[in-house]
């Protein structure tokens, strides 16, 4: 069924699990991820950047916002895992709007590169808004180094989450789920140095918020698919995520939402690169996406696993 995303963050806050938030800007990606779901019988996040409901409409974000929850209902209303979709990094009030009025389960509003009282006054705005028509909302503490999505956040402005400032946010505005900046950062090329996250702060913030939680920038960037896209010509050198055993600590200091768009990517790339460099003659779009979506549904399997939420549907 198609749910609220509250109700499956809050189930997986009380089973001490995390559930991945998975971007798409496109069919074979939902398709990877519902199958994924149904194999594993978990619940699944869809979210979408502002730039995919862009890209889905054209420019017309109202027939972007409006695309995407047709394509995901007519998944969600025909299984029996929960399914819900989210407007990820939401920081125009026009693609917001546009995206409750399509009928998305939650929306992610992103002030968080405006000083603390500006991130709780345009966080307060889109809760009173959302909650009124039964929308759940995310916002953003702290700021993730890297790029995101095209906005490179220059790394001196980084600033991790103050677990005190999470106590007041969460209580001055009501949002139903909250991402602390920990010190991941988005894309494929997380770390200079040795992963690292402040599970400190983490362990602060869910003390004293005891809302569910959000790791942006968590894709790991797996070696055999990195391997695999450069044998077929990619340049990823220096690519480097978030390790398999850091996420699962995460989950366990109180995360239990894993933001997941760069290995969906690498992965059907890598695939993509394979297929057409083994298969020249072909160009039926039913054959060269058939084993990236493989791909992309076997590493969506994997983080299912590794998170905990297989068979919590
Ligand atoms: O945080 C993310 C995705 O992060 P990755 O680039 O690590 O997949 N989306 O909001
Ligand atoms: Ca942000
Ligand atoms: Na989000
Ligand atoms: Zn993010």
């Amino acid at each position: 069924p198609y749910v609220n995303t509250k109700d499956i963050l809050d189930k997986a806050n009380k089973g001490y699990y995390a559930v991945p938030a998975l971007n798409i800007n496109n069919l074979e990606f939902l398709q990877a991820i519902i199958e994924a779901g149904v194999e594993e019988n978990s619940p699944v996040i869809i979210e979408t950047s502002e730039g995919a409901i862009k890209y889905a409409g054209d420019g017309d974000v109202q027939r972007g916002a409006s695309l995407f929850v047709s394509m995901v209902r007519a998944f969600a209303d025909n299984t029996d895992i929960p399914v819900s979709l989210h407007v990820d990094h939401g920081k125009s009030f026009k693609i917001l709007m546009a995206a409750i009025k399509a009928g998305y389960s939650s929306i992610m509003i992103d002030a968080s590169e405006y000083p603390f009282e500006k991130n709780i006054e345009e966080t307060k705005k889109m809760v009173e808004i959302a909650h009124s028509v039964g929308v759940s909302v995310e916002a953003e503490l702290g700021r993730l180094v890297g790029i995101e999505d095209n906005v490179m956040v220059q790394s001196h402005e980084a600033a991790l989450v103050d677990p005190n400032e999470a106590k007041q946010f969460v209580e001055e505005t009501g949002v139903d789920f909250l991402a602390p900046a920990i010190g991941t950062s988005h894309g494929a090329f997380k770390f200079k140095g040795e992963a690292k996250l402040d599970f400190n702060r983490l362990k602060k913030v869910k003390e004293l918020t005891g809302l569910p939680l959000v790791l942006h920038g968590a894709s790991s960037v797996p070696e055999e698919v990195k391997k695999l896209a450069e044998k077929y010509g990619a340049d990823f050198r220096g690519a480097k995520g978030v390790p398999s055993d850091i996420l699962t600590e995460s989950v366990k200091y109180g995360i239990n939402k894993v933001n997941t768009d760069t290995d969906l990517r690498m992965a059907f790339i890598a695939s993509l690169r394979e297929y057409l460099a083994n298969n020249p003659g072909e160009f039926d779009p039913r054959k060269y996406f058939k084993t990236p979506k493989e791909l992309v549904k076997n590493i969506i399997r994997e983080r299912l696993r590794l998170l905990g939420c297989s068979n919590k549907a």
